[in-house]
């Protein structure tokens, strides 16, 4: 790319040495530059990457975008100084990538909960109308079909651009995208042209991070108000009318707005709605008429992100016929409330649920489908060095379960004791037990098992690793509780 295109709109303090008439790259991580690119030190949480530069010039970087002092050698390199580096990178990725929103229909989700159902709802029936789609969100970057892995729930500023282009080129008509709070507020959506922005919900999570609900609510309007005023554009915001927050975003945008809901009045109303235990059904209420839906996924929070999805791929212009004739066919998003296959007498379901709502969810999912006598038992646990106010009211809502296991989530570098202690606290009865080690707590969830009971554990969905200490060590609920499940209950239950 031409260099002087590249920089253009920049405000720029100073260069030092002389700058390349093109660059053949755009990179903010040192260890993965490619010789004769542009690389921007950016301050992280971590480390400075202005400590990098040297390195990134070893690696056959032509120009250093930096906002401190840099010790570089400019008869080899170009040294751009700005005043934020955070600030450039969001200007110069969008424009090395050639903005690349604009060649799709881009679906931003937030919400505490069910930003990865309700996006992979949409890719799923995107794709099943016979488009191609990508999504992006906590299980990685699915470019249809074909899934990728991601560090982040919404990623870089660098690493978005570099997604939405790839889709742009693959053809796909719709990116969907989760979009977290953190990402919101740190400006990893700049240069990102929504189309349509979904609000799923609010509730407590991440308030070590926010400080408030306020905030935290705020930081979600974000992706609202960044739909822009460009008037011209059709764009669409799709938000839940039972949620007090859904009415906040709605003033965040001058967009329309499109409602749903199951008690509120609203544009798209569940009504009639069956819950099973192997599925859902409900009468849809909707602009173009009523209509049937029945679907595979259970618990009502499903009913919330089916209209999620119905209300934002109407916005998009596909028929509310096709869109049930997809709603019809999907599987649970990988983890969340997903059945473990085994023809053991129990129940397994693995799930996501790591918030107070989503816990209380997740529990009021199954629990009518449990026999008079038998168990439901929860296991669950917390991340350690992170929101601990939520633990207490995450044991709180597991007491809805007859049998609740306290354990770890990652618990990095804090020790177990202070994790189960502070969940403990908010144990509304005493059929529980506290086992650090998580391993171990879903062997237990298992020995305490009678025939007919059913358990979720809860927290690690679709991660196949626990963090302890910095380290990422191998990890499966499903696997562990399948092995000691087996070992429990074939021989005496399974004749032949
Ligand atoms: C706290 C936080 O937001 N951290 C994010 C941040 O990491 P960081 O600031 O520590 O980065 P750093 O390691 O200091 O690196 C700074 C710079 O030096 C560069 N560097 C570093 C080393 C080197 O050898 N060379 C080099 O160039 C890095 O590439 C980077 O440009 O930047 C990284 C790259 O973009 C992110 O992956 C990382 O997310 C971490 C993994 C994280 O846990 N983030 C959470 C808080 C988060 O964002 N979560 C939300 C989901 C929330 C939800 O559940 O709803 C999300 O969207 O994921
Ligand atoms: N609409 C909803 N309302 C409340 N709880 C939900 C909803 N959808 C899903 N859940 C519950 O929350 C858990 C997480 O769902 P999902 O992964 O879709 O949310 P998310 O917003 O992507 O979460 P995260 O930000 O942690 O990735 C699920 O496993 C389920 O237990």
């Amino acid at each position: 790319m031409k260099t002087d295109y590249l920089f253009s709109g920049l405000p720029i303090k100073r260069v030092e040495g002389i700058l390349p008439e093109t660059v053949t790259d755009l990179a903010v991580n040192s260890r993965t530059i490619n010789a004769g690119g542009v690389f921007v030190c950016i301050k992280g949480f971590t480390v400075d990457g202005h400590a990098y530069a040297q390195k990134a010039v070893e690696m056959g970087a032509r120009v250093i975008v930096a906002s401190s002092p840099i010790d570089v050698d400019t008869e080899k390199v170009a040294i751009v100084h700005v005043d934020d580096t955070n600030r450039a990178i969001a200007l110069l990725a969008p424009r090395y990538y050639r903005y690349p929103s604009k060649e799709m229909t881009m679906i931003g989700v937030t919400g505490t909960n069910g930003k990865t159902s309700v996006s992979n709802m949409l890719h799923s029936i995107i794709r099943h109308i016979g488009e191609k789609s990508a999504v992006t969100g906590t299980i990685g970057f699915d470019l249809d079909g074909i899934l990728y892995e991601t560090e982040n729930t919404t990623n870089d500023v660098l690493t978005t651009q570099q997604l939405i282009r790839q889709a742009a080129d693959e053809g796909c008509t719709t990116m969907t995208m989760e979009v977290s709070s953190h990402g919101l507020l740190e400006g990893r959506l700049s240069g990102t042209e929504f189309d349509i922005a979904v609000f799923t919900n609010l509730s407590h999570d991440h308030l070590d991070f926010h400080g408030s609900m306020d905030n935290y609510g705020h930081a979600k309007g974000l992706l609202f108000a960044q739909l822009g005023q460009d008037l011209e554009r059709a764009k669409f915001g799709v938000v839940n009318a039972d949620d007090p927050w859904g009415h906040r975003m709605k003033e965040m945008t001058s967009y329309p707005v499109i409602t749903f809901a199951i008690k509120s009045q609203a544009d798209f109303k569940a009504t009639d709605i069956k819950l099973g235990v192997d599925g859902t059904s409900f009468h849809l209420l909707s602009p173009e008429g009523e209509f049937d839906v029945s679907m595979s996924l259970i618990g009502e929070f499903n009913v919330y992100n089916a209209l999620a999805s119905i209300a934002a791929l109407y916005a998009k212009g596909i028929s509310i016929e096709k869109i049930i004739g997809g709603l019809a066919i999907i599987p649970a998003a990988k983890g969340r409330m997903e059945k473990v296959e085994t023809n053991l007498p129990l129940t397994l379901y693995v799930d996501y649920a790591h918030s107070p709502d989503a816990i209380e969810k997740a529990i009021q999912a199954v629990l009518p489908y449990k026999d008079a006598d038998s168990k439901l038992i929860f296991v669950i646990g917390t991340g350690g060095n992170r929101d601990r106010v939520k633990r207490p009211i995450m044991a709180e809502k597991a007491s809805i379960a007859d049998y609740v296991i306290l354990t770890t989530d990652d618990p990095r570098d804090e020790p177990f004791e202070s994790i189960l202690s502070e969940l403990e606290a908010g144990m509304q009865h005493q059929q529980y037990a506290c086992i650090g080690d998580r391993e171990l707590a879903v062997r237990h969830a298992i020995n305490i098992a009678d025939q007919g009971d059913i358990i979720i554990f809860a927290g690690k969905g679709h991660e196949d690793f626990q963090i302890i200490g910095n380290e990422k060590f191998p990890h499966s609920d499903a696997q562990i509780a399948l092995e000691e499940a087996e070992k429990k209950f074939r021989s005496r239950f399974i004749k032949n």
